[in-house]
């Protein structure tokens, strides 16, 4: 019984380079970005993985990354299922605006609190909480089963909804999950209980 899930933020994106809010808009990967991809796959085939189905957003940088990954581990075939639901959090007004020009604007605490808070969205855009409320009944209702039928899945997203899984499955509370952070490229593996509590977590770092 493997149950394991693994999450993997895609690698830098074009508009990661260059500071921009991102959100839903669909920039691609940078070469820097395509390496990390190729590392996080190299690096899951280093630790022996073998993967039973994948699933990823419907924005091209977590895709290209799910791609690459695949294409190290030799499983370019496996199944995936894209899903709006694991989508990045939607910046609103803020995609496509510098951040350090938001900062100048509007402040470096109000930035903060739009990039990390649980509840407070950015304008016309999803908080932490909002993003969640997709993400987590996505997990519960496509993934988990997956997971506890005994599979190893693997799971492509974004920075924001990988925050929102991370949180629930780490039982964090909204001023835990303002330090968190989600490495492009770095493989998050957790092995689930049968009762689907974590029973381990592992951050495959460089
Ligand atoms: O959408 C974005 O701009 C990034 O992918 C994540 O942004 P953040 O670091 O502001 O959460």
């Amino acid at each position: 019984m493997s149950r394991t899930l693994v999450l993997v933020r895609h690698g830098q994106s074009e508009w990661n380079l260059k500071n921009l809010f991102t959100g839903w808009k669909d920039p691609g990967l940078t070469d820097k970005g395509v390496e990390e991809a190729k590392d996080a796959g190299r690096r899951l085939k280093a630790g022996g993985f073998s993967f039973d189905i994948a699933f990823t957003s419907e924005l091209s940088r977590a895709q290209r990354t799910l791609t690459l990954m695949l294409e190290e581990l030799g499983q370019t075939g496996l199944e995936t299922i894209r899903d709006v639901a694991l989508n990045e959090r939607d910046y609103g007004d803020l995609s496509g605006l510098n951040k350090d020009d938001a900062r100048e604007k509007w402040g470096e605490e109000q930035v903060h609190v739009w990039r990390r808070s649980y509840d407070t969205p950015p304008p016309g855009g999803e908080s932490l909480k909002d993003t969640g409320a997709r993400v987590w009944p996505y997990y519960i209702h496509d993934i988990l089963p997956k997971v506890l039928a005994g599979g190893t899945v693997l799971v492509a997203a974004h920075g924001n909804s990988l925050r929102a899984l991370v949180m629930a499955l780490d039982g964090l509370t909204g001023e835990e999950i303002v330090g968190q952070e989600i490495a492009t490229g770095v493989p998050i593996v957790y092995r689930l209980n049968a009762d689907s509590t974590v029973a381990e977590k592992q951050v495959l770092e460089g």
